[in-house]
């Protein structure tokens, strides 16, 4: 505290008042500010949103708004205090923390608008809370839903506390995020390539299992408006630090203007009300627990259960989800019988793929509950509900782990970062001392390892014909999940098992590159552009610091031959050096997303090591890990055998009504040649084991 000695008790206490009071008044001003843009129509109104606002509508502070709505206010003024406090002492955020004086005035200052995070655990309950609360009993709020995420390293925030990522090391500014896009990532419509055998199912459980573990909370305007950072002048963006656009520049084959709608996402509470470095919000519980499918707070849940022999809500088919009541605009529907879905996660519409997947878990949950039911004549609602949660968690899990994971990391990580599933017995690798938050980075980058699988076209394989239609036509609408009577979900999932991956090199495809939530009007955006934007949003490290974190060789040049890029191709270590100063500039989603794969996986050694980090920290962080062997809460030996012999094409055949499937779906069927006959052959349904 020494270097704070010249100051008075008396003084502090006035700098950190005056630091909280000032960003108090901020964020009221940012916030009449943004009534008015709303109000002259800069910021459009979600009832006018076309695809292209729908960006903004999914990342938005949805799912846990009722119980949370003062923590938005409160993260953004920790935040804000924060900036004004080390600025007005001169001091980075380490050297106030290690003063107690300072900690002191803060938090006794900071009580009075802001509660540490607490909840009440009790050791004997059998079933995971929908929130995540609890599941470890000596940190009670590790992997709770509406959190911060957690840092694998330090940010890189070009202040020590809340501005973005944006010079190189040598102090010039990085280059534009659509500029590496462009030059980086750019894929030829002409020949887009395939990824081995792997199936476009291999993307589509990826995103689903992206939604499960994460969903970072957005900021949005006045009215939950989509904030406009482009069309207005330099000095109304200087009076919006919200924005954070991305520059186009001149010559874009796709883009006419200069600019790129970004919105920065929202500032985390802290649990104990600290200051700090900005941090963002995970609004879905970071376990592996179909929190998709159950909703993540019990009011939402309220919204899905049936309270019916266990049951989640259906239509009078027991087709579909209902329509949600709070939902209805979350997508974009085509025909007056058409409707937004209810669900755990807001964005099931994002693509007819995903709303495919969740729609098969939920008749998966219905189906095991009908069956519990019949079996345990006293359960009640409740009793049928938590079992039947807990089986298709643990399907969820065992199929994730055991047959999906090894497709993206490959063979190796997964004997390295003992990801192995057992064939018998528990596995029993709880450890209380492993925090499975889902990491910022892990979500920022290469968790989006998966958005170069994606097709340009939505595969719809019917009883008669192979369709395909345009994957940009389909973006955040239920029209093809809703098509034929309802048969559309199972057409699409088929579709998703018979055609390829495209390969997980650094091209990605221009339904997403180019025309991401393309609207009316012709606007729409680049994913690949956000996902580096986000990096620099969430203010994440560049490449260099990740392969050093992960204990691979640093880059000292752009060079592929020792003490450069040794991960890469020539090629693509060429692209990189087109576009960056220093390899230490690198951002994470180019630098790790254009290293070659790793042998039998999808990514390379970077993303395959933050990623197997992160599914590591998944299974032995979570007390309720379905090969657990804890008596109050994990399965019995018959009932883990069981869980084990749970298959994705035994899903598929069951909800998707088919008649026959080949036996791997992640991977594509083959023909009938002489020598891989026996590797992934088509069965009858009939012959599939059924449980
Ligand atoms: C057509 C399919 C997809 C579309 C349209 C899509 C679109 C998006 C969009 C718009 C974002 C937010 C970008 C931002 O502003 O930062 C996002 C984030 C993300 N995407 Fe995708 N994506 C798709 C498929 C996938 C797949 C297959 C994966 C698989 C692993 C994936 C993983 C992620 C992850 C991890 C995030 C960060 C989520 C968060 O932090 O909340 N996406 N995606
Ligand atoms: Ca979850």
């Amino acid at each position: 505290c020494k270097q704070f000695a010249e100051y008075t008790d008396e003084q502090l206490y006035k700098i950190i008042s005056n630091s909280i009071h000032n960003a108090e008044l901020t964020h009221r001003s940012i916030q009449s500010f943004n009534e008015y843009l709303f109000k002259i129509g800069v910021d459009e109104a979600p009832a006018r949103t076309s695809a292209w606002t729908y960006h903004q509508h999914y990342a938005a502070f949805k799912q846990l708004k009722h119980g949370t709505v003062s923590d938005i206010d409160t993260g953004i003024i920790i935040d804000l205090a924060t900036t004004e406090l080390t600025r007005s002492l001169a001091a980075s955020i380490d050297q106030l923390a290690a003063c107690p004086r300072i900690v002191d005035i803060w938090h006794k200052l900071i009580r009075l608008r802001c509660n540490p995070t607490s909840v009440k655990c009790f050791p004997g309950e059998r079933y995971r809370r929908l929130t995540g609360e609890c599941n470890n009993l000596k940190y009670p709020l590790w992997g709770m839903a509406g959190r911060a995420e957690r840092r694998f390293l330090p940010p890189a925030y070009m202040d020590g506390v809340s501005i973005p990522r944006q010079l190189s090391v040598d102090g010039h500014p990085l280059p534009s995020a659509r500029m590496v896009s462009n030059i980086v990532h750019r894929q030829d419509p002409c020949c887009p390539l395939r990824e081995r055998d792997l199936s476009l199912y291999v993307m589509q459980w990826g995103q689903m299992v992206d939604h499960d573990v994460v969903d970072t909370a957005g900021l949005t305007g006045a009215e939950d408006s989509s904030i406009m950072c482009c069309n207005i002048s330099v000095k109304l963006l200087e009076k919006r630090p919200e924005c954070f656009p991305i520059h186009i520049p001149k010559g874009d084959l796709h883009f006419p203007s200069d600019c790129m709608n970004f919105v920065r996402n929202l500032p985390a509470k802290d649990d104990w009300c600290r200051f700090g470095f900005r941090n963002q919000v995970n609004q879905a519980t970071s376990f592996l627990d179909a929190s998709f499918l159950y909703g993540q707070t019990p009011t939402d849940s309220k919204r899905i259960r049936a309270f019916e022999r266990g049951m989640l809500r259906m239509t009078p088919n027991g087709l579909f989800p209902p329509p949600g009541s709070s939902d209805t605009r979350s997508c974009q529907v085509e025909s007056k019988e058409h409707y937004c879905m209810k669900s755990g996660d807001f964005r099931i519409h994002v693509m007819p793929g995903l709303t495919s997947v969740q729609v098969m878990f939920l008749r998966e949950h219905n189906r095991i509950a009908f069956i519990l039911g019949k079996l345990n004549p006293l359960w009640n609602d409740e009793d049928i509900y938590s079992e039947a949660r807990k089986i298709v968690i643990g399907q969820l899990q065992h199929i994730t782990y055991a047959y999906w994971l090894p497709y993206i990391v490959g063979p190796d990580r997964i004997i390295q970062y003992g990801l192995r599933v057992l064939k018998h017995g528990y596995a029993n690798v709880y450890d209380d001392e492993i925090d499975p938050t889902i990491a910022n980075e892990f979500a920022v980058a290469p968790f989006r390892f998966a958005h170069t699988l994606l097709q340009d076209t939505v595969p719809y394989l019917t009883e008669k014909a192979a369709l395909t239609f345009r994957s940009e036509d389909m973006f955040n609408k239920p029209t093809l999940a809703f098509s034929k009577e309802g048969r559309g979900v199972s057409y699409v999932g088929l579709g998703l098992s018979q055609a390829p991956l495209s390969k997980a090199d650094e091209k990605v495809v221009t339904a997403v590159r180019d025309n991401l939530f393309k609207d009316m009007h012709g606007r729409s955006l680049d994913l690949i552009s956000l996902n580096i934007q986000r990096s620099r949003d969430h203010a994440v490290p560049g490449y260099n610091a990740w392969r050093k974190f992960c204990g691979l060789p640093y880059a000292f040049h752009f060079g592929t031959g020792p003490g450069g890029l040794v991960d890469h191709f020539p090629e693509n270590a060429k692209k990189l050096q087109a576009v960056y100063r220093h390899p230490d500039d690198i951002d994470l989603f180019p630098g790790g997303l254009s290293e070659i794969p790793m042998p039998g996986g999808v990514v390379g050694p970077l993303f395959s090591c933050i990623i197997s980090q992160q599914f590591s920290n998944l299974k032995r962080g979570d007390r309720f890990y379905y090969e657990n062997g804890f008596k109050e809460t994990g399965f019995t030996p018959a009932q883990l055998d069981s869980i084990r012999t749970t298959s994705l094409p035994r899903l598929m055949c069951t909800h998707f009504h088919l008649n026959r499937l080949q036996v791997d779906p992640f991977r594509l069927p083959n023909t009938f040649t002489i020598f891989d006959i026996f590797t992934n052959v088509w069965y009858f349904c009939s012959v599939l084991d059924f449980h």
